[in-house]
């Protein structure tokens, strides 16, 4: 069974110039799937508010809804490097709030590491986690938890507000983060912040000059009606899976499914 990813791997990833990829994922199914294509960090997001439980923000879903989720997928994976987003509301408060909920899905979920969104204001909470020998990932640029605060789904950094996001990078950075997630920032800004950072930079709409990538699954895969300009759609699993059920649903109606092959028989008489 091969070892899983380490996050030292990630940061010869970088000194090396190479690339790697990660993917949310929210269940076993997926888990198995994506480590099997290579993809070195499964990220359980609290995306999962709306591609799981079909809330309308992440805004909604808690501490107890995302811990399943998390340890399905470790529980699913041999190799892959498993990060768990902390959700809104189980962090803020304070470095005391962010460790203890850190603390549960360490111990509740199997993870490797913890991903929290902010910069400068969440740099005691990152080091606090990390002071305890917790992996900490960082997430900067539009933070989606932070929606209302920052006006909507809107590009981060253009402009004047560059000077925020590279200084929210270095936050994390210093804080003691092993890598952070730049979202929705333009590329040329992703760029330079991925050259100045010792550690490795993950875009998402964030341009092609950062060391690895994110996205979300069902926005790849094309199960997700409406997505970012960022997302490329690889796949378009909507109308595979729609197809497949109406097959279903006629066949039933029709009565050709379930066939002989499908069907169990009595045992043969004795003769
Ligand atoms: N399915 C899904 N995919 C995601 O990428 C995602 C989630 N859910 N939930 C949590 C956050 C929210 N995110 C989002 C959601 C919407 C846009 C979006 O609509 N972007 C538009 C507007 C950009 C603009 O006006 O500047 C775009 O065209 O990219 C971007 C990121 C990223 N995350
Ligand atoms: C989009 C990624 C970075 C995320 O935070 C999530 O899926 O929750
Ligand atoms: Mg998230």
């Amino acid at each position: 069974m091969p070892r899983r990813v380490r996050i030292p791997d990630l940061q010869a990833a970088k000194r090396e110039g190479r690339r790697w990829a990660m993917l949310t994922s929210y269940d076993t199914s997926t888990a198995a799937i994506f480590e099997q294509a290579g993809v070195e960090a499964l990220l359980v997001g609290d995306s999962a508010a709306n591609t799981v439980y079909g809330y309308p923000s992440t805004l909604a879903v808690t501490v107890d809804e995302l811990i399943p989720l998390a340890a399905a997928v470790v529980r699913s994976t041999s190799r892959a490097l498993v990060v768990a987003d902390l959700p809104f509301g189980s962090y803020e408060q304070g470095p005391a709030q962010a460790l203890a909920t850190a603390t549960r899905f360490m111990k509740e979920t199997g993870c490797a590491a913890v991903k929290l969104e902010g910069g400068v204001r969440m740099a005691a909470q990152i080091a606090a986690i990390t002071a305890a020998g917790i992996p900490v990932m960082g997430h900067i640029g539009f933070t989606p938890q932070s929606e209302h605060g920052l006006g909507g789904y809107r590009v981060q950094g253009r402009g004047e507000q560059s000077d925020r996001v590279r200084a929210d990078a270095r936050a994390v950075a210093e804080a003691g983060a092993f890598a952070v997630v730049l979202e929705m920032v333009p590329g040329p800004l992703a760029t330079e912040i991925t050259r100045e950072l010792p550690i490795p930079t993950v875009g998402i709409g964030a341009g092609a000059g950062t060391d690895a990538q994110v996205l979300v699954w069902q926005d790849m895969a094309g199960l997700t009606p409406r997505t970012g300009k960022f997302v490329k759609r690889y796949a378009e699993l909507g109308t595979v899976l729609g197809d497949a059920a109406r097959a279903y649903v006629t066949e039933v109606a029709e009565g050709t499914y379930p066939g002989p092959e499908h069907t169990f028989d009595l045992p043969a008489d004795p003769a």
